[in-house]
């Protein structure tokens, strides 16, 4: 409803009410006003009636004085005063002043009348005022004769104009008549009130009076009665009318001369009347206007009051009337806009239902729970994501969904964030009815009922399975180089950070080495760009084959890549050799050549590298350090590697000095070899051959410092030979001795070695050379050699055993050996690896070993010796294990062969028997 609306019934009722009580209060008012009018008429007219009764009681009362005189025939003063005695007049009551006799004295008659007058009693009677007249009408009584009544006697009132008017009017009419307003000739005062007189002519008794002459000639005089207006008007009401102002005029013209006499003058000069009427009055053939004024106090006291109470009450109805409408109309206004709020919350809903509804339809994949998450509805958006048909996972959880990618902890959480919050959203992993597992973005609603609690979840599952593909490109473009997909600088820095960070942890060291085409430039500016790239994704290849899984290959320029090593040895100067290994491993990889489309290309690389540990230096600082060693490796020549450490590159330089010694030592034979005694009980059976470096300057380098690098750079081929020619020649020479002729030399034969291809006849050849007997020779294989291909292995040893080399399997114990090989291998003997001979009489675990292998030997078949047994104790707990040859510190160190000839001679009562 419009504003307008609101307040125009509210303003039509109270315009009706209003209007209603002001026709009640005007008829109230006219009622009233027309009682006041009537009232005040009936006042008016009873003023008047009383006027005119009393005036026509004087004029009745004149009437008896004259018809007293009528009979007489003359006017006799004692019988008018016995007369008018007899009316007992009071002034304040009867409103009459005086009543008196006027005698007609025509001018012939006047001294006899003064004469007669004088006679009886007035003895200074004059007719006054003085003067000749034709006649005279002089006042010869006036009764009551008392006061101001005894003077003026003599008046001639026929000298005054205004009486002179009323008697010749009387007197001619035979009727009474009236003066006009004048001042009674006994009111000498100024301020007398207006007064007037009633004549009644008496005429001579007997004499026809039918006409005026006849009047006129038989008048004898007057009977008149002389009034002050104001006593009348007293007389009549005696108070003055409440709120009532009587005012009689002279005539017929109310005015200030004329006025006769008023009650109350000064309420009438105060304020104007309320009400104010005239009436005219006829008196003695005289015309008064009597004029009657009501004050406000008069129309009080008419008034009914009841204007006042109807005009309020009627207001006060008419607005509560309006204010009942308002409220009527408003409440139907509000129950209007109470019920069109319902009528819209109504719609709003259902046009919610239905966006609800086609929501729940959606592309989205929706579905809805009860509060304990059983599955209560799923659109058909979710049955074509996760492969389910309603029927089949409506009244399930969404359990059936898990993929099994999430623990218990991240549901719990995300539980927790549900009942905290009211929803949770986040990427999970599910799974589809087929089996897929599929990323999602999900986000769980809970539904609040009116009691505040959750009724309900509602979640949506949005497949992210391409945005997630998507990203892995956009993360593949930001974290790959295009060209060879090998991680770029970005992702170099992050593998490098958490490499550091790893090495911080376990304290192992890592590397960085800063790889650099040489000469790439060339093949682009004469090849071509295709064929750069070409060059470039093989090398990357390479680059990846030549490192482990957990190390890192990134390409950082154009020809410029990185390799982070990880877990090197916590050794510096160790990390620093193997980093060295896998540079000089990059660098024979590289140097292969490559197939460019038809064109065959050779190149080289330089290498740049610096090993690291911990946070020792910023990432920045290892690039920077790789790539001026890069640099260093540029100025040698290329196709080469430098460290950036000196010390590194001291250990590095060192290296390649003991490589190129070694070669230097093969070449110029200067091996020697060491013979360690074995014994059997107290008999020497053997030696083993240690090998020794005669180095020039450092004089005699243990094999710990030079066969971990003959077998890296492959010298161990050329050692090897070179030792087992010495061992051989040795066997020859004691084969021509007796005491000597008996013992085995035990050689010790790597991996490498054996692997050789040509193994068994260089062996063989070595054998025949020098013409030592194939059965002193004892060829000590370590458990590594086994791991390789047995059936080539097998064939070795039968090849080798054919002619007598007699096998030691050396080190036992501390690899892994498979004992299905120690049965397949023609093994001779089984050598308990020194470190469990150690121990073996502190450590239960070491003996517990020691006693295995020595069963083990027997259990096989195969002889058993222990090496590096120190100590008479350890000797008689491996014989009491059953163990009894022995090669140690105890019986005899390596020794230069005249050291253990010498030794082997002293030892002859030991019943060194030769065969
Ligand atoms: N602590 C202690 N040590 C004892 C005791 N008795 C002997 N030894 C040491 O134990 C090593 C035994 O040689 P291995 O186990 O074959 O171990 C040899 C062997 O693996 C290798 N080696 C030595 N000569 C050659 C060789 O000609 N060719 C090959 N391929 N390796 C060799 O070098 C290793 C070390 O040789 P060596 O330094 O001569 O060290 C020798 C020897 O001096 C003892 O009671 N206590």
């Amino acid at each position: 409803m419009s504003w307008a609306r609101q307040f125009l019934i509210p303003s039509l009722v109270l315009s009706a009410a209003l209007g209603l009580t002001w026709i009640v209060w005007d008829h109230e008012r006219q009622a009233t006003r027309h009682e006041l009018l009537s009232q005040f008429d009936f006042a008016l007219g009873d003023a008047v009636s009383r006027v005119d009764q009393r005036m026509a009681t004087y004029q009745l009362m004149l009437r008896g004085v004259q018809s007293m005189f009528a009979a007489t025939g003359t006017m006799d003063r004692a019988r008018f005063r016995d007369y008018v005695g007899t009316l007992s007049l009071d002034p304040t009551f009867s409103g009459i002043q005086a009543i008196g006799i006027v005698e007609w004295v025509p001018a012939s008659r006047r001294p006899g009348h003064v004469a007669e007058m004088r006679r009886e009693g007035l003895t200074h009677y004059a007719i006054q005022p003085g003067g000749a007249r034709d006649d005279y009408a002089p006042i010869i009584q006036r009764e009551p004769y008392v006061g101001r009544n005894r003077s003026r006697i003599g008046f001639d009132t026929w000298a005054d104009p205004a009486r002179r008017n009323a008697l010749e009017r009387s007197r001619d009419s035979g009727m009474a008549a009236i003066t006009g307003k004048l001042r009674l000739a006994v009111d000498q005062d100024d301020a007398a009130h207006p007064g007037f007189i009633m004549y009644l002519p008496i005429y001579a008794r007997g004499q026809p009076q039918d006409n005026v002459a006849e009047r006129r000639a038989n008048l004898i005089g007057w009977v008149f009665a002389s009034f002050h207006m104001r006593d009348i008007i007293a007389s009549l009401y005696g108070e003055e009318p409440p709120g009532l102002t009587l005012a009689v005029y002279d005539g017929v013209e109310p005015s200030p001369a004329s006025l006769m006499h008023r009650s109350s003058r000064a309420a009438a000069e105060r304020q104007p009347p309320a009400l104010s009427a005239s009436e005219y009055l006829v008196v003695a053939g005289h015309d008064w206007t009597l004029t009657l004024s009501a004050s406000d106090a008069y129309k009080a006291r008419f008034g009914r009051h009841a204007e006042m109470v109807i005009a309020l009450a009627g207001t006060g109805l008419s607005f509560l009337l309006a204010l009942l409408a308002w409220l009527l109309v408003t409440g139907r206004g509000r129950a209007m806009r109470l019920a069109s709020a319902m009528t819209r919350e109504l719609r709003e809903h259902e046009a919610e239902l239905r966006i609800a509804a086609v929501a729940f339809d959606s592309l989205e994949p929706m579905m809805v729970t009860d509060a304990h998450a059983k599955i209560l509805r799923v659109n058909s958006a979710f049955t074509e994501c996760t492969g389910y048909t309603a029927g089949e996972i409506v009244g399930e959880t969404p359990n059936i969904l898990n993929s099994g990618r999430h623990n218990a902890a991240f549901f719990r959480e995300m539980w927790e964030t549900i009942q905290r919050d009211g929803g949770w959203q986040g990427e999970i992993w599910d799974r589809r009815k087929n089996g897929d597992i599929y990323p999602k973005w999900l986000t769980i609603s809970a539904v609040l009922g009116e009691d505040g609690l959750v009724s309900h979840y509602v979640s949506t599952h949005h497949d992210i399975t391409e945005r997630k593909i998507a990203e892995d490109r956009i993360k593949e473009l930001a974290f790959f180089d295009a060209l060879t997909r090998l991680p770029n600088r970005t992702l170099l820095m992050d593998r490098l950070k958490q490499a550091i960070t790893s090495s911080a942890r376990s304290e192992a060291c890592g590397a960085l080495l800063f790889i650099d085409l040489d000469h790439f430039k060339t093949l682009n500016d004469t090849l071509g760009h295709d064929k750069g790239d070409l060059l470039l994704q093989q090398v990357a290849q390479r680059l990846a084959a030549s490192v482990q899984e957990n190390d890192t290959v990134a390409r950082v320029g154009g020809d410029e890549f990185v390799v982070v090593l990880g877990t090197l040895s916590e050794n510096r100067q160790e990390a620093a050799r193997q980093t060295e290994a896998l540079g000089e491993q990059i660098i024979a990889a590289l140097g292969n050549p490559y197939q460019l489309d038809d064109i065959e290309y050779r190149t080289t690389a330089s290498i740049g590298a610096t090993v690291f540990r911990g946070h020792q230096a910023s990432m920045d600082e290892l690039l920077k350090q790789a790539d001026l060693a890069m640099y260093k490796s540029k100025e040698r020549g290329r196709n080469a590697m430098c460290f950036f450490d000196p010390d590194m590159q001291t250990v590095v330089v060192e290296r390649a000095a003991l490589e190129a010694g070694l070669r230097n030592a093969i070449e110029e034979d200067q091996f020697l070899l060491h013979y360690q005694a074995q014994v059997d009980g107290d008999r020497v059976t053997g030696v083993e051959a240690l090998v020794r470096w005669q180095h020039p300057q450092r004089g005699i380098v243990p094999p710990a410092e030079f066969i971990p690098l003959a077998e890296e750079t492959g010298l161990i081929l050329a050692l090897g030979n070179r030792v087992l020619e010495i061992a051989c020649d040795q066997l020859a020479r004691w084969s021509a001795r007796p005491d000597m002729a008996c013992l085995t030399i035990a050689v010790n034969v790597s991996a490498q070695q054996f692997r050789a291809p040509d193994f068994v006849d260089k062996v063989l050849a070595v054998i025949d050379r020098t013409g030592a007997r194939p059965d002193r020779l004892k060829l000590e294989l370590t458990e590594s050699v086994l791991v390789d291909n047995v059936q080539d292995i097998t064939e070795k040893m039968d090849a080798l055993k054919a002619k007598g080399v007699v096998f030691s399997l050396d080190d036992f114990g501390i690899g892994y050996s498979s004992l299905s090989y120690l049965k397949l291998l023609p093994l001779d003997q089984l050598k308990i690896d020194r470190s469990f001979v150690r121990d073996v009489l502190v450590d239960p675990n070491d003996a517990a070993i020691a006693r295995t292998i020595v069963a083990l030997a027997q259990s096989l078949g195969l002889g058993v010796l222990a090496e590096g047994v120190e100590t008479e104790a350890q000797r008689d707990f491996l014989a009491a294990a059953g163990c009894h040859a022995y090669q140690g510190y105890y019986f005899c160190r390596p020794l230069p062969i005249d050291g253990f000839e010498a030794f082997a001679s002293g030892l002859e009562t030991r019943q060194c028997v030769a065969e």
